[in-house]
């Protein structure tokens, strides 16, 4: 929670304004933060000075690990953080390769699970990380990347939070996640809780002990309109101690995930934060 105050702050003291053309907003911008979270211990890095929605955050998680490319599916998850982007997007729904309502394209999970291969089939990405790291394998490539710019056109946002890099060491497993483009006030809420989710399912369902997880973020910003909120109401609460994050122990396979896993799956235990902030998206 201090590292998250921190990089908050950082901003608000150096960030530089940057007109995104995307948006059509300027953002308060710095580039390179690091952050490290503590799942060997339990530290659940979940955001205390506002209510975070934290399963809309594992939701989306599990949308991406089962290759969902569609914002209704990821709403019968229990997350509506798609719909914008998949539904309200002038550029998006003038695109020919979008195949109607809820269509998001060939974003994030869809590249993880079925990357096209020029001979017309695909890679699981996924699959061949669990299944390494469960036979106690680390060949210095276990990557699991959605970045991939010959399909960017075929889907309706470039990922952000894009590369995450598994590490073995003995039976200890860490987690390297890279995010090129981070809304702070909205977005990390849920990313860093995706980056720590991420590792301690696939220690467990890989049978290995979850180590450390590190979060690298490129361009961290914050709106124009989400300034005030920020600096004058968030910034100045104090943070609560972290809360825990209990998964159901039953979850042993990358079939669980892609299966019966349901939010009911994940429980948080004392967890006090102050009220909750309604942040502006800007899509
Ligand atoms: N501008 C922008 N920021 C993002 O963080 C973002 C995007 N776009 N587009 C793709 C995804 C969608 N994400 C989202 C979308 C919405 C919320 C959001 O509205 N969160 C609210 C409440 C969520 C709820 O009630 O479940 C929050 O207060 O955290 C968060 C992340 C993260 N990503
Ligand atoms: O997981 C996510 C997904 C998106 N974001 C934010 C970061 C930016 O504010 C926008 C994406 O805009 P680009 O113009 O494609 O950079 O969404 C996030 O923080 N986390």
């Amino acid at each position: 929670m201090k590292q998250y105050l921190e990089l908050c702050q950082r901003i608000v003291d150096d960030g530089v304004w940057i007109e995104n053309k995307r948006t059509n907003k300027r953002c308060l911008t710095v580039v390179n933060a690091d952050l490290t979270f503590d799942v060997a211990n339990n530290q659940f890095p979940l955001i205390t000075t506002r209510k975070s929605f934290w399963k809309s955050a594992i939701a989306e998680l599990l949308g991406y690990i089962r290759g969902y490319d569609n914002a209704a599916d990821f709403r019968a998850l229990g997350t509506k953080t798609w719909d914008m982007n998949a539904n309200d997007n002038l550029a998006w729904l003038n695109n020919p390769h979008r195949k109607g309502e809820d269509d998001m394209g060939r974003v994030y999970g869809v590249q993880g699970r079925s990357w096209q291969k020029p001979d017309g089939s695909t890679i699981d990405q996924l699959r061949k990380i669990v299944d390494n790291l469960s036979e106690g394998i680390d060949d210095r490539g276990e990557i699991l990347t959605f970045y991939n710019p010959g399909e960017f056109d075929m889907g309706c946002l470039r990922p952000c939070m894009h590369t995450h890099t598994f590490s073995l060491l003995g039976d200890t497993l860490h987690l390297t996640s890279y995010q090129r483009s981070c809304d702070v006030p909205l977005g990390l809420n849920f990313n860093q809780v995706q980056v720590y989710t991420l590792l301690a399912l696939m220690a467990q369902i890989t049978g290995k002990k979850p180590g450390q997880a590190y979060h690298k973020i490129i361009n961290a910003h914050i709106y124009e309109d989400q300034l005030p909120l920020l600096r004058d109401v968030q910034l100045t609460r104090t943070p609560f101690a972290s809360p825990k994050l209990i998964i159901n122990p039953k979850i042993k396979s990358l079939e669980d995930l892609e299966t019966w896993v349901t939010m009911d799956d994940f429980e948080v235990i004392g967890y006090e934060h102050h009220e909750a902030i309604k942040y502006p998206f800007s899509v």
